[in-house]
């Protein structure tokens, strides 16, 4: 009667991540690689980065040939214990900035005093965003863009 597999577990695996002594975890599945690192055609350091992780992602992006399947065998030692492995971190957005007209109105002047700065440029403020026409600088005018009316720098 066949043996269970070994159970790993996903802190054990990752203390393996050197070039004499490298486990990777591939489909659940935990393989020694370490004799293979020299003879491994991507090289070393590829395997040795696909260490204390799930690798399947990496290894199924490099897409290995059917005859690089078959060599796994040789390497199987085990499979991971699920439950050891942590779970994956989700993404989560910085808070917006809010937005401060201030800083908006020191860009504004600072393009303006631009060295080589079209006077015939006028920047509105409009809707708080920055609308670029090609009009002769006034106290007021209409903008085309928000519709409304502006005031130009
Ligand atoms: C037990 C595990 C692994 C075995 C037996 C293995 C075997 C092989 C073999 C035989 C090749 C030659 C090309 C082919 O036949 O597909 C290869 C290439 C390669 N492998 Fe692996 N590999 C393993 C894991 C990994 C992992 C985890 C990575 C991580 C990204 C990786 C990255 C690469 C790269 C970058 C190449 C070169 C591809 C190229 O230049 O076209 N391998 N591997």
């Amino acid at each position: 009667m066949a043996s269970d597999p070994k159970l790993h577990t996903f802190d054990d695996v990752s203390k393996h991540n050197k070039t004499k002594d490298c486990w990777l975890i591939l489909s659940g599945k935990v393989y020694d690689v370490s004799p293979f690192m020299e003879d491994h055609p991507g090289g070393d350091e590829v395997l040795l980065s696909a260490t204390g992780k799930d690798a399947t992602n990496d290894f199924e992006d490099v897409g290995h040939s059917d005859s690089a399947r078959e060599m796994m065998d040789k390497y199987y030692i085990g499979e991971i214990d699920p439950s050891t492995v942590p779970l994956k971190r989700t993404y989560v957005p910085p808070q917006q900035s809010q937005y401060n007209p201030d800083k908006t109105s020191e860009f504004v002047i600072k393009i303006l005093q631009f060295p080589g700065a079209s006077p015939d440029i006028g920047l509105s403020l409009c809707c708080q965003k920055l609308h670029q026409e090609r009009v002769a600088p006034s106290l007021s005018s209409y903008c085309t863009l928000c519709e409304g009316s502006v005031s130009y720098l």
